[in-house]
């Protein structure tokens, strides 16, 4: 169908905001309207957000958010991020072009804005490639069978002199913003948390309405550093037999180092009652199964793409980065959105920085922008994306080249929906 030009893109005027919110709700097919409560809470939460939508004869029909985010590349710089969500065209106006036209403004401002990427997380696969997105973190989640874990059942607390205990939603907010953003400083793919985000998670800022309080839990080290938190809700179950069988579920689980990890995995698989662990999302290579005596007890349940990046600006994004191994490689970019595209020539130095300029010497390696996406945070390989054709070699071996330098020893991971 042709794209109808009098569908009004537009930024969304505050007294639009319950008609760009019935929307949305729709769009994600749900219950059209919110209470006043849930509508206040969205007015704040999306205060600081760029706000669109597409208006057919006064009635708002399709939504689009997009917000500043920072994003840690390779070796732990953040760089500017345009975050998008909220993406919805309703049923009755669906394939008309109204995603393209307000992603195409939206990235074009987030260029113009000095933005390095653009981040989202799609709700299907095949949406936002044809606008150089490409998915540049995997999720897994692990169902742990604690009972085949191999874990001894008398455990009773950390045997490192670290210790963990229950914390108060109030406790979360003081100490969780410090935490994140040391695990912010050491892990590529994760996006920050500003303070509304605890709000939320805390149930501070009800942007769903009905809140039930999860269970949080703190681990700290022997010097009493806190190093790790979780949060988890149980689902209650007892067998016919009046067994307990409980299943943690686990919201999210942060860690900044590794006994902190193993604490707050080896906690949850030793309450009383719970025989199942969710793990909920993690990185593909996350240590979890390892710290099992049985490793298989931790089944893979999910695995799937996660966080999708556009790169808006090929230079400062692969400076932004550092590199494992020194060496040079030319890559011949394809952009067919017109952001970026261009020949570079990209060179990791020995002390682990990149630089990155335009060159007319022959490409090594030719692809296209959400490719490189998927290479740049060092989660996807070369050599299987010129196997299935997706990047082309333009000199033998440049796929593994580009392996050396741009793969990392472990992979990034983005904890966060947003
Ligand atoms: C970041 C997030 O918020 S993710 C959430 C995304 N939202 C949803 O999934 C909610 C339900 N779906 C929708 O609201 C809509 O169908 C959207 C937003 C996915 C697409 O909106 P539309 O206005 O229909 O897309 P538009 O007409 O601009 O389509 C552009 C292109 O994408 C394709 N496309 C759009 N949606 C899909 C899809 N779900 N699967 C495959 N292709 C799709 C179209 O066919 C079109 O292809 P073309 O360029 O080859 O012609």
């Amino acid at each position: 169908m042709t794209p109808r030009a009098d569908i009004d893109v537009r930024p969304v005027g505050e007294t639009e905001f319950a008609d760009w919110n019935r929307a949305l709700n729709t769009g994600f097919l749900r219950e059209p309207h919110s209470s006043d409560e849930v509508l206040e809470a969205r007015r704040k939460a999306f205060a600081a957000c760029r706000l669109v939508g597409a208006f057919d004869s006064g009635r708002c029909v399709a939504t689009f958010r997009s917000f500043a985010q920072e994003l840690t590349a390779v070796g732990g710089r953040a760089v500017p991020a345009d975050a998008v969500s909220s993406v919805t065209v309703s049923a009755t106006h669906r394939r008309r072009g109204l995603l393209s036209r307000m992603m195409r403004q939206d990235l074009a401002a987030a260029k113009e804005r000095g933005d390095v990427v653009a981040t989202l997380i799609s709700a299907e696969y095949p949406i936002y490639g044809r606008y150089g997105f490409g998915p540049a973190t995997t999720t897994t989640e692990w169902t742990i069978d604690v009972p085949r874990s191999g874990l001894d059942a008398r455990w009773a607390g950390p045997q490192d002199g670290g210790r963990v205990d229950f914390l108060d939603p109030e406790e979360v907010r003081k100490l969780g913003p410090e935490l994140h953003d040391r695990l912010r400083r050491i892990r590529p793919g994760v996006v920050d948390r500003d303070e509304l985000w605890w709000q939320q998670d805390t149930g501070v800022l009800r942007i769903h309405g009905a809140w039930q309080e999860p269970f949080y839990a703190v681990y700290r080290s022997a010097s009493g550093e806190v190093e790790g938190m979780v949060s988890y809700k149980i689902e209650d179950h007892w067998g016919d037999a009046k067994q307990p069988q409980n299943t943690v579920r686990v919201r999210w689980l942060v860690a900044v180092t590794p006994a902190a990890e193993r604490a707050l995995w080896r906690y949850l698989c030793s309450i009383d009652w719970v025989v199942t662990v969710k793990s909920g999302g993690r990185a593909p290579d996350d240590l979890l199964p390892l710290f099992l005596p049985d490793a298989r007890a931790a089944a893979i349940t999910t695995q799937a793409d996660w966080l999708w990046v556009r790169i808006l600006d090929v230079v400062r994004a692969l400076e932004a980065r550092t590199y494992e191994a020194a060496g040079s490689l030319v890559l011949e970019v394809t952009d067919r959105g017109g952001l970026t595209g261009g020949r570079y020539r990209l060179e990791a130095s020995e002390d682990g920085t990149g630089s990155c300029t335009p060159t007319d010497a022959s490409a090594e390696l030719s692809l296209e922008i959400g490719e490189l996406a998927s290479l740049w945070l060092g989660d996807e390989s070369a050599v299987r994306l010129a196997a299935a054709g997706r990047v082309r070699e333009e000199r033998a071996g440049a796929a593994r080249q580009a392996d050396a330098l741009l793969r990392t020893s472990r992979r990034p991971w983005c904890p966060d929906v947003f």
